[in-house]
This record gives C-alpha cells, sequence and structure tokens, in this order.
C-alpha cells in the first residue's frame, strides 16, 4: 500500500485550540510519526465558541457569528499547516476535523464546522473531512473514532489493555487479549473542570491540578452527578461536550478548592463505572488531562490496576488525536472503515468521510486511483 504523508488536524472539545501532527500511513499501519504543534485559540474567540455551543441547537447555517467563528478557526488551522510544512514541506494530504459544536447521534445528528473549501484552496491540498456524519446517518454513535488508531499502534503491546483519552469529554478504547474492540465515551473529562477553573480563577484550567488538590470531594454531590443512567448503559455510547453541564449548578455553593476536587472525581467516577468485557491489564493515558496530577492519582487509586501515560511507550499523547485525524483520512480515501458495531455501534462495518479538493492541478493519481 502507498504510504502517504499527511497532516492531522484536531480542535477537541477543551475548546483550548488546533492540535496537528504529521504522519505517514497507508491507514492501516503508521511508518512515523512527524513533528506535532498546538496553536491556543485566544480567550475572546473561546468564550465566542461556549457562546455558540449554548445555543447550537438551534442555530442554522447561515448564522452570522456561526460564519464568523468558522472562518476564524479555520485560519488558526491553516496556520497550524502552514508552520508544519516549514519543517515538512511535501505533504500529500490532509485530515481536517473540525470542532464539534452539536453531537445528538439519537437525532442522528453531529455538526463539525471548519472550512475545508477554503483549507483546501489556500494550502493548494486535498482535505478529507466530515468523518462522523455518515456513521450517525447510518445508526451509529458518531464518536469515538480513535479506537481504530489505538488498535493499529498498538498492536503488539499485551493484552488486554485500555486505552483513555481526557480531553475535554474523556473516551476509552478497551482492546482484548483476543483483540477485540470495546469503544465509547467514558463521561466528562476536563471540560467541566475547565469551565469552574475559569469561573474561579479567570485561568483557563485547574493548572497541575493545584485547586482540586486543595478541595475536598463532596460525595453527596458526587453520587448525584453520578446518578445518570449513561454510565450504566453499555457500550457504544457517546457524549455532547455539554451533557453534563448541570453539575456545575450542582457544586455552585461548593468553594472553588471543592468543586474542582469534586469534578475530578466525577471524571475519575465515571471512568471506574464504565461498564468492559473485562478487567485490562494497564491503562495507558492520553489527552491534555494526564496533565493533570489530581486527575491521574484519582484513576490510580480507583482503577487497581498500572495507569500510565502513553508517553511511557513510546507514543505523544498531546499528538495522539491529530495523528488519529491524518491516519483516518487515509482510511477514508481508501474507503476502509470508520464505523464498527463494536466502534460506534452501526449495524455493520462502513467508510465515512468526505474529499475537497480545489484547484489541484494535476491531480495526482493516488487521490482517485486507489491508495
Ligand atoms: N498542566 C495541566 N494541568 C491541568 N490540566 C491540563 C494541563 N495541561 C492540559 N490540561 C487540560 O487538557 C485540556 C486539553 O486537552 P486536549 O488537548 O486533549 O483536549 P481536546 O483536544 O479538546 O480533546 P478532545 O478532542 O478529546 O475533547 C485543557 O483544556 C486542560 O483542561
Ligand atoms: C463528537 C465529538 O467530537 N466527539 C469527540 C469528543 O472529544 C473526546 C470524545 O468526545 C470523543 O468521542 C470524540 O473525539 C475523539 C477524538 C474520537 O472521535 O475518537
Amino acid at each position: 500500500m502507498t504510504m502517504l504523508t499527511v497532516i492531522g488536524l484536531m480542535s477537541g472539545t477543551s475548546l483550548d485550540g488546533v492540535d496537528a501532527a504529521v504522519i505517514r500511513t497507508d491507514g492501516e499501519r503508521t511508518e512515523t510519526c512527524g513533528p506535532s504543534l498546538s496553536l491556543p485559540y485566544e480567550p475572546h474567540l473561546r468564550s465566542r465558541m461556549r457562546d455558540l455551543l449554548d445555543r447550537s441547537a438551534s442555530l442554522t447555517q447561515d448564522d452570522p457569528e456561526l460564519i464568523s467563528v468558522e472562518q476564524l478557526i479555520t485560519f488558526r488551522h491553516i496556520e497550524a499547516v502552514q508552520q508544519l510544512r516549514l519543517i515538512i514541506p511535501d505533504i500529500d494530504l490532509i485530515g481536517f476535523h473540525g470542532q464539534t459544536i452539536l453531537h445528538m447521534p439519537d437525532c442522528h445528528r453531529t455538526w463539525q464546522i471548519g472550512d475545508a473549501v477554503r483549507m483546501s484552496r489556500e494550502t493548494g491540498l486535498p482535505v478529507v473531512h466530515d468523518f462522523r456524519s455518515a456513521d450517525v446517518a447510518a445508526g451509529g454513535e458518531g464518536a469515538p473514532l480513535v479506537p481504530w488508531y489505538h488498535a493499529a499502534i498498538l498492536g503488539k503491546a499485551p493484552k488486554p489493555l485500555a486505552v483513555l483519552n481526557i480531553g475535554g469529554v474523556a473516551n476509552m478504547t478497551f482492546i482484548g487479549a483476543d483483540h477485540t474492540i470495546c469503544a465509547c465515551d467514558t463521561g466528562p473529562g476536563n471540560a467541566l473542570l475547565d469551565d469552574w477553573a475559569f469561573r474561579h480563577t479567570g485561568r483557563a484550567c485547574d493548572f497541575d491540578g493545584q485547586l482540586a488538590r486543595a478541595g475536598k470531594v463532596n460525595h453527596t454531590l458526587l453520587e448525584q452527578m453520578l446518578d445518570n443512567p449513561y454510565f450504566s448503559r453499555p457500550a457504544p455510547k457517546s457524549l455532547d461536550r455539554q451533557t453534563f453541564i448541570s453539575a456545575l449548578d450542582i457544586i455552585a455553593d461548593c468553594t472553588p478548592e471543592d468543586g474542582a476536587a469534586t469534578l475530578a472525581a466525577f471524571t475519575v467516577e465515571a471512568v471506574r463505572r464504565t461498564p468492559l468485557p473485562a478487567k485490562p491489564a494497564i491503562w495507558y493515558i492520553c489527552g491534555g488531562g494526564r496533565h493533570n496530577p489530581s486527575l491521574m492519582n484519582g484513576l490510580r487509586h480507583a482503577l487497581e490496576v498500572p495507569v500510565e501515560s502513553i508517553d511511557s511507550i513510546g507514543w505523544d499523547g498531546d499528538a495522539l488525536e491529530a495523528q488519529c485525524f491524518g491516519f483516518l483520512a487515509v482510511r477514508v480515501l481508501r474507503k476502509l472503515p470508520l464505523s464498527a458495531p463494536m466502534i460506534t455501534g452501526t449495524p455493520d462495518m462502513r467508510s465515512g468521510g468526505r474529499l475537497t479538493c480545489i484547484g489541484l492541478s494535476p491531480i495526482p493519481e493516488w487521490l482517485f486511483g486507489g491508495v
């Protein structure tokens, strides 16, 4: 199979910025991972994105604020591509996830913003995007999609294992001794903690878990948060960033420290309660939440098996999601599955994603000829 050099781009539910990574892959194997970077969104843009999330269910495509925010985040993604191309000029393809502003798989709706036409025009590269729509249209959860990548990169690691990505929302991939996969969103990741920290400290997150460490978990309020059928529902299942936003009301009267401790415990306890086919021998943690010692210590205590950063086995836990959307972009070109019953809950395996290619001349043979 032809190996392509791809830039993967992810703007996650933390709303913190764009993660971008170069990967050389054929959509089944990864030959090398190149440089990666993160470009933060400036605080005003973050707050405009938050406002959009609050009214996303009633937004229309022609909403002027939506269009304006979409252009700003697209511009930031283009900057990320330009910076990576200064290091690796020869790029074949871009995998552009965009920013999720709404995720309602029960209504067959999921919505990622990001202007793929502009991305293709300004970079002169083919762009794969809209990774989730075909899946929800087919009755799937539309997320998580990263298990394909976890399975590819951890093929040789001893099983059973689990990978936990702590982004705005947290999601896990379980890979059994027989290599079967089970995957789902576990519950909140950092998003609630970020919102709480911002409200009380003006900082974008509970930096190094300092607030949570200084507080006490309020177990009564924690149980109230966990009193939700989501946590006993079997996988596959997925979440919108805002699903558990009422937790912030539940802890409204807590001190900033106790509120943060209780939210960190919420993230951890949701992972502990996730129904799994077997107990993993080890959990590998990726995503920004692994930088928060309150979350990592909580997980180590709750899961009773080794809990390690995925960096400990040579992967960059901050770049993994961006690499994943580079990997998935090649799967889209090759029409390999993005959906599967055990991952997103579709009735069968199927491909997805869309290709946008503006003004490319000549069109490379591998693009439509099959890679
Ligand atoms: N030093 C740190 N201390 C505490 N939290 C941290 C630290 N560094 C990063 N984080 C957390 O990680 C978050 C960013 O994580 P990440 O980049 O994985 O999110 P994301 O890309 O939005 O993920 P997803 O797409 O999975 O939702 C920040 O919003 C913050 O909460
Ligand atoms: C709808 C959506 O954007 N979901 C994201 C989000 O962020 C984490 C979690 O919720 C996960 O389900 C997914 O992202 C990862 C990259 C995925 O699809 O695997």
